[in-house]
């Protein structure tokens, strides 16, 4: 990925399984994001490809790869703040939902199953974080972690192939890290997904990725197990500065 004269992502080739649990790491401007945004759509990379289950998703636009089967988060969180939570995830979950315009008008009996199978699913998603409680607030009066855990159900709710999380416990305390570590891996499990995670706090990504691929500079510098990683020469020397 090419801005101007910087090449912010360079070579950049990883193959992850299904099912896998696969954390991408790296100094501040190393170009996680930037990855982020060439596999959901954001960017179209300016050389090179992108496959999904089979599929060249290559330069497809956000909602046609959410239909192929790729989900995320934000860094910053991007909720729609004066809708309730419920509705928020709603949304994500339109794909679903199977009654036509018309029948949405006129309130036929296919809209009233559908709106009401899509309630349910809906509030179990928020169950999983434990959070139905909070199901007709404004996501803008949501706690901060709570907000977070959102972003997650919404994007869980599109029935995603892959996952992508964009540091999804940042501002989080150590306890609510700790139980969204568990949740992810229960996620993973439930929903037989496969999960790519962006985390900045290593101990963390560490404890819960099977694998994890480090970047600096947008170049990769090394990919391993979590116990090949910390004894990687080049990678102490990027984190410690050593
Ligand atoms: N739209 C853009 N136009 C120009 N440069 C960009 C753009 N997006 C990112 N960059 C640059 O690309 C590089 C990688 O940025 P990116 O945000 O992907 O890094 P990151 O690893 O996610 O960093 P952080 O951990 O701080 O979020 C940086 O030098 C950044 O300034």
């Amino acid at each position: 990925m090419q801005f101007g004269g910087l090449r912010a992502v360079d070579n950049f080739e990883v193959s992850i399984e299904e099912h896998e649990l696969v954390g991408l790491i790296g100094p501040n401007g190393a170009g996680k994001t930037t990855i982020f945004n060439m596999l959901t759509g954001v960017y179209t990379p300016t050389e090179g490809s992108i496959t999904l289950a089979g599929v060249d998703v290559t330069g497809k636009k956000p909602y046609e790869i959410v239909r192929h089967g790729a989900a995320r988060t934000f860094q910053n969180i991007r909720l729609f703040k004066d809708l309730t939570v419920i509705d928020n995830i709603k949304i994500a979950y339109h794909n679903e939902m199977n009654y036509s315009t018309l029948e949405g008008i006129f309130r036929g009996k296919r809209y009233w199953a559908e709106e009401k199978k899509a309630q349910q699913e809906c509030l179990d998603f928020l169950k999983i974080f434990d959070m139905e409680d909070y199901a007709d607030t404004l996501a803008k009066n949501l706690p901060y972690g709570k907000q977070r855990k959102l972003e997650i159900a919404r994007a869980l709710a599109t029935n995603p192939k892959i996952l992508m999380l964009d540091e999804p416990a940042a501002g989080m305390n150590p306890q609510e890290t700790h139980e969204l570590m568990e949740t992810i891996h229960f996620i993973r499990d439930k929903f037989d997904i496969t999960i790519l995670l962006i985390e900045h706090d290593m101990n963390l990504v560490m404890g819960i990725c099977e694998r994890i691929v480090v970047i600096d500079y947008g170049k990769i510098i090394a990919k391993g197990t979590p116990d090949e990683i910390k004894n990687n020469p080049d990678v102490i020397r990027v984190y410690l500065g050593e």
